[in-house]
């Protein structure tokens, strides 16, 4: 008998989100996230994916604590877990362990990365400035080395050390960004559309070096981007976002077979292949809602084939679903699947994972 744990049994977090909100101040302040849950699993690659506008990025920037007014936190927690047991409470860290926390624990790879680097000083000179600022310790021939171990792990050729970044082409800038964050081997890395800027292939071989670097090092990823096709490839586990909220959670596998919210159904059919260019989430029609509004219906509502009633009166709750076809994994927030609201059981179309307006027939009363 295999006494291997699965995956899910393996499953622990490393990072947990509680009721996250952030706002940014304006004359209508901007409601960006909105009571955010969400769990990292310790070494697990999770992708979060939503349209453009959903709050991916500002909630990346709120768990590494790199907000800048306007934006700021409104409510909620992020709590840490380290290996030994013990937690960190990211909000309450200030000052020198602020500094410390992150690179160390937590790192991020930023949209357009690539161009972060600095024009004046070669590949050597970012890289070990990382280490000097964090280990002052480590001498000169370390730093040197550990550097050189990096370049190459990221598959970039050590003797591109001494390069400036306009020598490099847009993937290898990319790769230096990614060994950049992983220098101090943090326990999670949060990766902000790092490959949308380069082409297919390039972002192919990116990506399976992320998938083979995490399988080496153990660290966590967090992977966001618009493309349904690469989240599904290399996510252990997807949370889609949709205005500001998670709408559904679970493992990729799941999700790709009995997708429960209408969104991620709508996700999931607006993309033609999973080899195909990257399409992006056209394809639902209707548009996202304005975000300085305060919602007291389903977000989604406007744009929903399966809308009822209770959709316009009350938000959904993100709540797990043991009796849907897809068993305890993961959660959805939407009436359809809560016959005690919806007023009928779950639409035989949506459970069969179409994206139509909900038939007569499909109505128990
Ligand atoms: N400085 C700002 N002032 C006001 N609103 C902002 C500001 N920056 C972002 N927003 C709003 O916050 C919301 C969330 O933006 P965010 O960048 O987090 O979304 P995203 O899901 O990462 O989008 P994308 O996929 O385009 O990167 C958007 O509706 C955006 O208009
Ligand atoms: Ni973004």
């Amino acid at each position: 008998m295999n006494t291997q744990p699965t995956f899910s049994e393996r499953w622990s977090p490393v990072l947990t989100v509680r009721g996250l909100s952030v706002d940014y101040e304006a004359e209508r302040p901007v409601h960006a996230v909105r009571g955010v849950d969400l769990a990292v699993g310790r070494g697990e690659i999770l992708g979060l994916a939503g349209e453009s506008g959903c709050g991916k990025s500002t909630l990346a920037y709120a768990v590494n604590r790199l907000l800048r007014p306007p934006a700021h936190v409104v409510g909620g927690e992020v709590v840490f877990y380290h290996a030994d047991g013990t937690e960190t409470d990211v909000f309450a860290l200030d000052g020198e362990q602020l500094r410390r926390f992150r690179w160390n624990r937590l790192a991020m790879v930023f949209q357009g990365a690539m161009n972060a680097l600095n024009p004046v000083l070669t590949v050597r000179a970012q890289l070990e400035d990382v280490i000097r600022a964090h280990e002052p310790a480590t001498d000169r021939r370390e730093r040197g080395r550990r550097c050189a171990e990096l370049l190459e792990l990221v598959g970039v050729d050590p003797r591109r050390l001494d390069s400036y970044p306009h020598e490099l082409s847009g993937g290898m800038r990319q790769r230096v960004m990614i060994a950049m964050a992983l220098i101090l081997r943090p326990d999670v890395l949060f990766m902000d559309e790092p490959t949308t800027a380069l082409d297919v292939v390039v972002q192919r071989e990116i990506l399976a070096e992320i998938a083979r670097l995490r399988a080496e090092l153990g660290f966590a990823v967090v992977f966001i981007t618009h493309d349904m096709s690469l989240l599904l490839e290399i996510s252990d586990r997807i949370a889609i976002m949709y205005a500001g909220r998670v709408v559904e959670e679970g493992g990729t596998e799941r999700v790709r077979r009995t997708p429960l919210h209408p969104y991620t159904l709508g996700l999931l059919r607006s993309f033609p292949s999973l080899t195909g260019e990257p399409t992006g989430l056209h394809g639902i029609p209707g548009r996202t809602p304005d975000l300085a509004e305060e919602l007291d219906r389903c977000a989604f509502a406007e744009r929903c084939p399966y809308r009822r009633e209770v959709c316009d009166g009350e938000q959904p709750p993100l709540v797990a679903h043991p009796d849907s076809p897809a068993g305890a994994d993961g959660r959805v927030a939407c009436h359809a699947h809560d016959p005690s609201r919806y007023g009928t059981a779950p639409p035989e179309s949506l459970l069969r994972g179409e994206f139509r307006p909900i038939e007569e027939s499909e109505v128990i009363r």
